[in-house]
Formats: structure tokens, C-alpha cells, sequence
């Protein structure tokens, strides 16, 4: 039987909730297909930091390090808002980003039929919607140096974030972006603000330089990041693989929630390299939206973003196709039946708590594996 190391870390506000919902799936996996997964849990995060005193220890790191995949619930809440920079629940996911060199953060945005009301945006605008936003995960004005507040002495401070991107982190996001096309419709749209950044200017010069040189046989196309966002609401479905980097990713990415009907629908894999001698990556799985402090604890989370990140876990971490297909048609049958969260809540629809949902996906998917 294979053996599978998943390190889960829940984490803060709805993260453990939605955790507990892949928890159930994990079994049936186990049960029906013999998937071999264990499971360690760590903290991580606000919870991290009032046991250990760091938003990620470096006992958890050498778990990340060592595992096949983490899964990632979600950080931070008003509890931290007080704790110093650097110790900031938010900090120990941006450690795991970079200390696992996380440098493809993708983030599909479908439209499930059954959702297709359920967004703020008219039907046929996102029926049938399936976009890919390749975020740029470890570079950008994320991690630039300097990246400080300095007293003036007169009464004023400076702020300071610094956007850097070098060469070769341009290069291999922008050929994860082709790569990516190749295996949907083969198109590929650049969005950066190169009309008053150097970063911009030069992103935009690398990416037309690597499709020119290695992907010219397939669909280039540039746009300014604030139209991009702007087009990305007028017509979603016009776009088939967003890159961008980290800041705009950030943005665009939570935009492109609500074309699916609620930040609980988005999931997202973030990979690094493949190891040369291996060929397994580094990975992480994590939904989209945060902590919910506002949802927390109350049953209302939707897990649904949380589980489809494990399914991605399951596709490019395992290479488990049938069965992240399985899971898949799981998530849609069960939105089809109308079975549905407070967030996606629709008239006729029968309203179910965060653990209802997990509990009707782990049916359908037992079902299907049995
Ligand atoms: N990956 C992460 O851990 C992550 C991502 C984003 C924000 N955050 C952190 O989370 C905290 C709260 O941030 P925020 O309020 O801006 O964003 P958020 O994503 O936590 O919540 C935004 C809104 O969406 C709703 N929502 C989010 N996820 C949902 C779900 N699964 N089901 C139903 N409704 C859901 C929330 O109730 C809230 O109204 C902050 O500390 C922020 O830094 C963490
Ligand atoms: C929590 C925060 C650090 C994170 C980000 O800004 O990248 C989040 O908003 C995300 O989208 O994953
Ligand atoms: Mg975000």
C-alpha cells in the first residue's frame, strides 16, 4: 500500500472547521482505495503563536519540509491584530510560501452549474466559467527588501514596500503559465501595470520573451492589470489562464471569487519546483479566503473551497486523477442535489452546517470509490 504524509494545519477561526471536513474524506480514501494517507497536525497561525509564541515554529517547518503535501486552513482574526510585524499570524503562512520556495500559487475559478445563480454577477455572464489565475507566490512586494516604517524625526514617517522581481522568477512562473495553457484552452493572459512600473515593464518584457522562444504556438496576450480586473468582471470567460504576480494574484484572485458565488468556492494549489532526482514538489493546498472571524465558530463555514483544495492535493501532489475527479463530481453532485451552506444559499435549496456539507460530499465520494 502506497504511504502518504499529509501534515494538516488548521489553524485559525473557520480553518479548523473546514479542516475536519477533508479529515472525513481522507478516510473514506483510506477505506475505499487504499490510499495509504497519514496524518500529523501542527499549529499554525494566531493559535500557533499563543502556544509557541511564533505564527510557525520551527518544528512545524521541518514537518512541511518533510511530508508530501500540506494541507493549510486559513490565519489570523481581530484576537492578533495587536502582535508585533513579524510574529503576525499571517507571517507563518508567507514562511511556508517561501521557505518551501511555493512559487506557483494556482487558483481556478469555475462555475458550478448548480451556482450559476448563486454569484452577484448575471447567469450567462459566469455559466460556464473555468479560468485559471497562476499568482506568482514568492517574489513581489511581498518579500522585497527594504520593506520598513521610518521616523523621519519631524513629525512624519516613511513607509516602504519594495515590488522586485528578477529575471528568473519571471521565467519559471511565466513557463508554469504555458504549461498550463497547453493542457486547457491555450491561452495565456499577462496582466501587469507596466504603464507606471519598472517591474511592470519588465515582467512584460519576459513573459513575451519565453512565449516568443518556447511557447510561440501558443495564445499571448497582455493586459494592464486594472483593466484586466475590470474585464475580469465584464466578461470573465474571455480569459483562460490569468498570470500575474503576487500583489495583483492577491486581488484578482478574490475578485474572481465572487464570479463563483462565494470566497467558500475557491481553492488553490501553491507548488514549487520538481525535485530533480525525485520529481516530486514541494506543495501546499489552501482555499482562497481567510479566517472568517465574522462565521467562526458558528457551523456556518463553507468547506467546499477547503475540499477541492484537497482535491487538487490529490491531482498534482498524488497524481490520483480518478479519484480528485471522483471528488470533484462529488462537490457538483452535492450542489446539484441542492444541498448548500449560508453563503450560496438559494431559494428551494435545503441549508445545511459546515459539517452537513462535508458529511454529503464524503457520501457521494464513498459511493463512488466503493
Ligand atoms: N490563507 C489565509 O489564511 C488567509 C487568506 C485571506 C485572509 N486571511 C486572514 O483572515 C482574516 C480575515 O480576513 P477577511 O475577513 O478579509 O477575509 P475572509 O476571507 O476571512 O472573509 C471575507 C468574507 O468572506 C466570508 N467567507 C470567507 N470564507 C468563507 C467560507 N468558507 N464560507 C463562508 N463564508 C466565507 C467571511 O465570512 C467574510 O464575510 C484576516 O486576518 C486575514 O489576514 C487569511
Ligand atoms: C493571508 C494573506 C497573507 C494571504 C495573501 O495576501 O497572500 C491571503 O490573502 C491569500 O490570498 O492567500
Ligand atoms: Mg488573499
Amino acid at each position: 500500500m502506497a504511504s502518504r504524509k499529509l501534515l494538516l494545519l488548521p489553524g485559525d477561526g473557520i480553518g479548523p472547521e473546514t479542516m475536519a471536513e477533508v479529515e472525513k474524506l481522507v478516510t473514506v480514501l483510506n477505506e475505499t482505495v487504499s490510499a495509504g494517507f497519514t496524518t500529523e497536525k501542527a499549529l499554525v497561525g494566531g493559535s500557533a503563536y499563543d502556544a509557541e509564541g511564533a505564527p510557525i515554529s520551527d518544528a512545524t517547518m521541518d514537518l512541511a519540509m518533510a511530508c508530501d503535501a500540506v494541507l493549510f486552513g486559513a490565519v489570523g482574526g481581530p484576537k492578533w491584530d495587536g502582535v508585533d510585524y513579524d510574529k503576525r499570524p499571517e507571517a507563518g503562512l508567507l514562511r511556508l510560501r517561501k521557505d518551501m520556495e511555493l512559487f506557483a500559487n494556482l487558483r481556478p475559478a469555475i462555475c458550478y452549474p448548480a451556482l450559476a445563480d448563486a454569484s452577484s454577477l448575471k447567469r450567462e455572464i459566469i455559466e460556464g466559467l473555468d479560468i485559471l489565475i497562476l499568482r506568482e507566490l514568492t517574489g513581489g512586494v511581498y518579500f522585497g527588501e527594504p520593506k520598513e516604517i521610518i521616523d523621519l524625526g519631524n513629525g512624519q514617517k516613511r513607509a516602504i514596500d519594495t515590488q522586485v522581481y528578477e529575471t528568473y522568477e519571471i521565467e519559471r512562473i511565466t513557463r508554469a503559465a504555458f504549461e498550463l495553457a497547453r493542457t486547457r484552452r491555450g491561452k495565456v493572459t499577462s496582466m501587469e501595470k507596466r504603464n507606471v512600473m519598472k517591474s511592470g515593464l519588465y515582467w512584460n518584457e519576459v513573459v513575451t520573451r519565453v512565449h516568443r522562444e518556447e511557447f510561440a504556438d501558443l495564445t499571448l496576450e497582455h493586459e494592464l492589470a486594472d483593466a484586466g480586473g475590470m474585464k475580469l468582471v465584464k466578461n470573465p470567460k474571455q480569459f483562460d489562464v490569468i498570470l500575474t504576480d503576487n500583489l495583483f494574484g492577491d486581488m484578482l484572485s478574490d475578485i474572481a471569487a465572487m464570479l463563483t458565488g462565494s470566497l467558500g468556492m475557491l481553492p488553490s494549489a501553491s507548488l514549487g519546483a520538481p525535485d530533480q532526482t525525485t520529481g516530486m514538489r514541494r506543495a501546499l493546498y489552501e482555499p482562497v479566503h481567510g479566517s472568517a472571524p465574522d462565521i467562526a465558530g458558528k457551523g456556518l463555514a463553507n468547506p467546499l473551497a477547503m475540499i477541492a483544495s484537497f482535491a487538487m492535493g490529490l491531482r498534482y501532489s498524488f497524481e490520483m486523477i480518478t479519484e480528485a475527479d471522483a471528488l470533484e463530481a462529488a462537490i457538483a453532485e452535492t450542489l446539484d442535489a441542492g444541498i448548500r451552506t449560508g453563503d450560496i444559499m438559494a431559494p428551494g435549496a435545503s441549508q445545511v452546517n459546515t459539517s452537513g456539507m462535508g458529511d454529503a460530499v464524503a457520501e457521494r465520494l464513498r459511493a463512488k470509490l466503493s
